[in-house]
């Protein structure tokens, strides 16, 4: 059987605040039915993902889009078609959303789109809604306090709301009482905190995830550490991003994207190979290697969830 494809536009729709996000109820006589979604629909033949989502979402909402930037693309097999759904975080728009096909529209708080039950291919929609566009990881540091000093200033003064901490050079009894106080401090600030290494750190240290290095990545055959913490790894190629999908990460960086002083031997993708892996990732991707703030909206653009990087938020 040759499977149908289809093209579908969604919307993440955000609030004034920032904290709630506008899903919607499938009606029950269709596909999904009764399951929650992001507005949106298949697009026409001629039309690109934004001009389609704006059309869909003034036909179910009664909305115009003022403000919107690409989310992520994620390509799903159901088992009567292969989906393409082109999401956009919408940012700005007029009108009040109301469903005007009859259907339920509720506006939900970020950290509760996992109680609701959506289609088997949003599971990576839900993670990229509630991930920031910037990735911190933290810079090799001998002090303490200068290294939290350091911290509450990326979050104070950049907006820094996901930190990686990666100190290679502490041993383990170090690392643990860096990962301590590391998470009070992010706690004040509601960021969440990763820590470098080992699924088993969790244990001693209450964080909100791990981050896997690439090696470790490939040498598990399933997911170390329970749903409700997050497992981000870092790649390199397209095998290491489809091990990341078959264990379950919930984000990775792929890198290196330039080539940067911590690691000069090794030959950057740039944007364009980059473009290619992500449109095939099965989950949020940082782009990683050289990246600033300035590059986070090129980054968008070709797919990913954002930048990570150690010196530009390091200072
Ligand atoms: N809008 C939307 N569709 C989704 C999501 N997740 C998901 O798997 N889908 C699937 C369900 C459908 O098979 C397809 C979207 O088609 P649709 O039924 O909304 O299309 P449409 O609004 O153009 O409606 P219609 O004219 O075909 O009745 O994508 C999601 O979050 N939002
Ligand atoms: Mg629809």
């Amino acid at each position: 059987m040759v499977k149908r494809r289809v093209h579908v536009a969604a919307a993440a729709i955000i609030s004034a605040t920032g904290k709630d996000v506008l899903i919607a109820r499938r009606p029950s006589n269709v596909d999904h039915g009764g399951l929650w979604e992001f507005p949106g629909g298949k697009l026409a033949p001629y039309e690109t993902g934004l001009g389609g989502l704006k059309r869909e979402l003034h036909e179910e909402l009664g909305v115009e889009i003022r403000r919107a930037q690409p989310l992520i693309r994620i390509h799903h097999e159901y088992p009567d078609k292969h989906i393409l759904l082109d999401v956009w975080q919408v940012h700005e728009f007029a009108g009040e959303p109301f469903g005007r096909e009859g259907q339920a529209v509720r506006w939900v708080p970020m950290g509760e789109l996992f109680k609701y039950p959506f289609p088997a291919a949003n599971l990576p929609i839900l993670r990229a809604v509630m991930l920031p566009t910037e990735y911190l990881i933290t810079a090799e540091e001998s002090d303490d306090a200068l290294f939290l000093q350091r911290l509450e200033r990326a979050m104070v003064e950049d907006g820094i709301r996901l930190v990686q901490l990666r100190a290679k050079t502490l041993d383990e009894p170090s690392y643990l009482a860096r990962a301590e106080q590391a998470l009070a401090l992010c706690r004040r600030y509601s960021a969440r905190l990763l820590l470098n290494g080992e699924p088993e750190l969790l244990k001693h240290v209450n964080a909100d995830g791990v981050h896997l290095t690439s090696d470790r990545l490939m040498s598990l055959e399933r997911r170390p550490i329970a749903e409700g913490k997050w497992l981000s790894a870092s790649t390199h190629d397209d095998r290491q991003l489809k091990q990341a999908g078959r264990l379950g990460c919930d984000f990775v960086s792929l890198s290196p994207l330039r080539t940067t002083p911590s690691h000069p031997e090794v030959f950057p993708m740039g944007w364009h190979d980059f473009q290619q892996l992500v449109e095939r990732a099965a989950m949020p991707v940082f782009a990683l290697g050289g990246m600033t703030r300035h590059d986070a909206n090129h980054a968008r653009a070709v797919g990913a969830q954002g930048i990570a990087s150690i010196r530009d938020f390091w200072k």
